[in-house]
This record gives structure tokens, sequence and C-alpha cells, in this order.
């Protein structure tokens, strides 16, 4: 069945997030015609999309002629309260504000567009080949009905887990909104660690996107556990077992790491928020 919604659709923002949402639904068969980009420079491959799909593109939001169904605001935190008051005078009563962007709160947009329904959600880059997961919240305004137009937005991509309190959604950023990036990052590592083993670089670089890759795939299509998965690996004072041994070492391995880590993005989140 196609995706639909109950008026235009405003993207305020189109780059690697919203370009990927849009493309997601283009491919549920969203009406182009249904949509409106706001974006002053989106990438090179969303313009390639928006061309050809022919979708009305306008640089900054007075330019917006439409009163949208639902806004998506997909640029950087850091632009927000520059772009909220623009986009608060398109809104009409019954508009969904749906934001993916890190940290800011649904309070912030509640300050800009009174008494609207707000969805916080949290994506992630997987998205852009529709396997992204996103966390969304509500405020207390979302109808039931706007609830089922926000997760048809946002499962365009992937799965989508509804949770009540927002308090979550800073940590939620750090473990599956950034979470792709520490696991390129470790397809990063593994590749330079054999380098230091004496691998040529591309012979490193390319053992190490495929391992990544394909412990990724068996994990996703396996019912056991990430920990069971390790374990079948690793032979009793075998190789995998010296590995794990630096990499697990009490204190200070990877888990201590990953820890710090997770709590770094966290609190970026909170500060994000101010
Ligand atoms: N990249 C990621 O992994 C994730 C990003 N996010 C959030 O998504 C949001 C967008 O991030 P990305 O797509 O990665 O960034 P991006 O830089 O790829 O896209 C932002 C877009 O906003 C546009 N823009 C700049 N000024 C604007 C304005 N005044 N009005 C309208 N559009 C404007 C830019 O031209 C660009 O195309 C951020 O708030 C980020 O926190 C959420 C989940 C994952
Ligand atoms: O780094 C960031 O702030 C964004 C949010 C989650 C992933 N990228």
């Amino acid at each position: 069945m196609s995706v639909a919604f109950n008026g235009p659709l405003l993207f305020a923002g189109a780059g690697k997030m919203g370009g990927a949402i849009l493309k997601g639904l283009l491919a549920r068969g969203l009406d182009p015609s249904t949509v409106v980009v706001q974006d002053p420079a989106p990438p090179q491959a969303v313009m390639d999309l928006l061309a050809e799909h022919a979708i009305k593109t306008v640089p900054d939001a007075a330019a917006v002629d439409v009163t949208p169904a639902v806004i998506l605001v997909a640029v950087k935190p850091q632009i927000m309260d520059d772009v909220l008051p623009v986009l608060a005078r398109l809104a009409g009563p019954q508009t969904l504000i749906v934001s993916i962007a890190a940290g800011r709160r649904i309070a912030n947009f509640e300050q800009y567009f009174a008494d609207a329904a707000v969805v916080r959600a949290m994506p992630n880059t997987p998205a852009a080949i529709l396997r992204g997961t996103t966390v969304a919240v509500p405020n207390a305004k979302v109808s039931d009905a706007q609830r089922a137009v926000a997760d048809a937005m946002l499962s365009a991509v992937g799965d989508v887990i509804w949770l009540d309190d927002e308090d979550l959604l800073d940590a939620v950023t750090a473990v599956s909104g950034s979470g792709p990036a520490y696991v390129f990052y470790l397809a990063e590592c593994l590749a330079r660690a054999g380098e230091a083993a004496g691998l040529d670089a591309a012979l490193a670089q390319q053992l190490a996107r495929a391992t990544v890759s394909g412990a990724g795939a068996l994990l996703d299509a396996s019912d056991l556990s990430a920990a069971d998965l390790r374990r079948n690996v690793t032979s009793p004072g075998g190789t995998t077992a010296a590995a794990l041994e630096v990499l697990s070492a009490p204190g200070d391995g990877l888990q201590k790491l990953m820890t710090e880590a997770v709590a770094a993005a966290t609190q970026r989140g909170r500060d994000l928020a101010k």
C-alpha cells in the first residue's frame, strides 16, 4: 500500500537524513507533488532525487506557500533557533512537527509551535538502505492518528520503536543514532591493525570491511545473542581468545571505552538541548 499524508509534507532540511527519509517515502509510493523541500543546499544525491521526481524545492521557508500537514525538521541542532521561528509561521493548527535533531527537546519546539503536536525522533544512517532504527517520543498533543502518520513516515526507512520517556532519547542517540559510526570506526581500526600485522592496505581494508559487514549480517540473521556468536568464533586457547584477552581486559578494555564513549555522546546530546 502506498504511503500518503493528509496534506503537504514539508522537509525542513534534506541532507543525509532528510534525504534518506524522502527517498524511503518515495520508494513507498508517496506522491512527489505532495512534498515541498526547503533547503538552501541539499547534497548532490538529494538534488538528483528532487529533480528526478520534480519535487518543489525552495531555499528558505519564507518561500513556502502551503500549510503543511507535517513538517519534518532535519536541520542541524545548532541552527534550530534560526529555522524554527520561520517554520512556525507556516504551521497551521493541525500541523504535526517531527524532529530528528539530536538533543533538541520537545519543549524547545513547543516554544515556537504553540499547542502543536510534536514527535521527537532519532533515526540512524542505515535508513539510507531502509535498514534504519528509529526511536520516537510524542508529546501530549499527538493524537493516535498523528502518531500513525509519524510512524508511517519514519518506518519508510526501517524499524520504529515508540517510547514515552523523552529523557531516554539522549542515551538512545548515543547508542543507535551515533552507533553506526562506532561500527565504521571499528572497521577502520581493524584495517589499520591488519596493516600493522603486515597486510597491505588494500587487503586489510577489504578484509575488515567484509568482516564487519558479514558479522553484522550474521548477527541479523541469527537467533543467537551477540555473546553466543562471539563464543562460536572463540576456540579455547586459540587466536580469538588471545585477542579477546586484550579487548576485554578488566577495567581497561573495549567495554570501558564503549561505556565512556556512550556517556560522552549522551552528555553532548544534553548539551545540544541548551
Ligand atoms: N547523520 C546522522 O547519522 C544523524 C543525524 N541526525 C540529525 O539529523 C539532522 C540532520 O543531520 P544530517 O542529515 O546528518 O545533516 P546534513 O548536513 O546532511 O543535512 C542538513 C541539511 O540542512 C540544510 N540546511 C542548512 N541550513 C538550512 C536552513 N536554514 N533551512 C533548511 N535547511 C537547511 C543543509 O543544506 C543540509 O542539506 C541533525 O539534526 C542531526 O542531529 C539524526 C540521526 C542520525
Ligand atoms: O552526531 C550527531 O550529532 C548526529 C546525531 C546522531 C548521529 N549523528
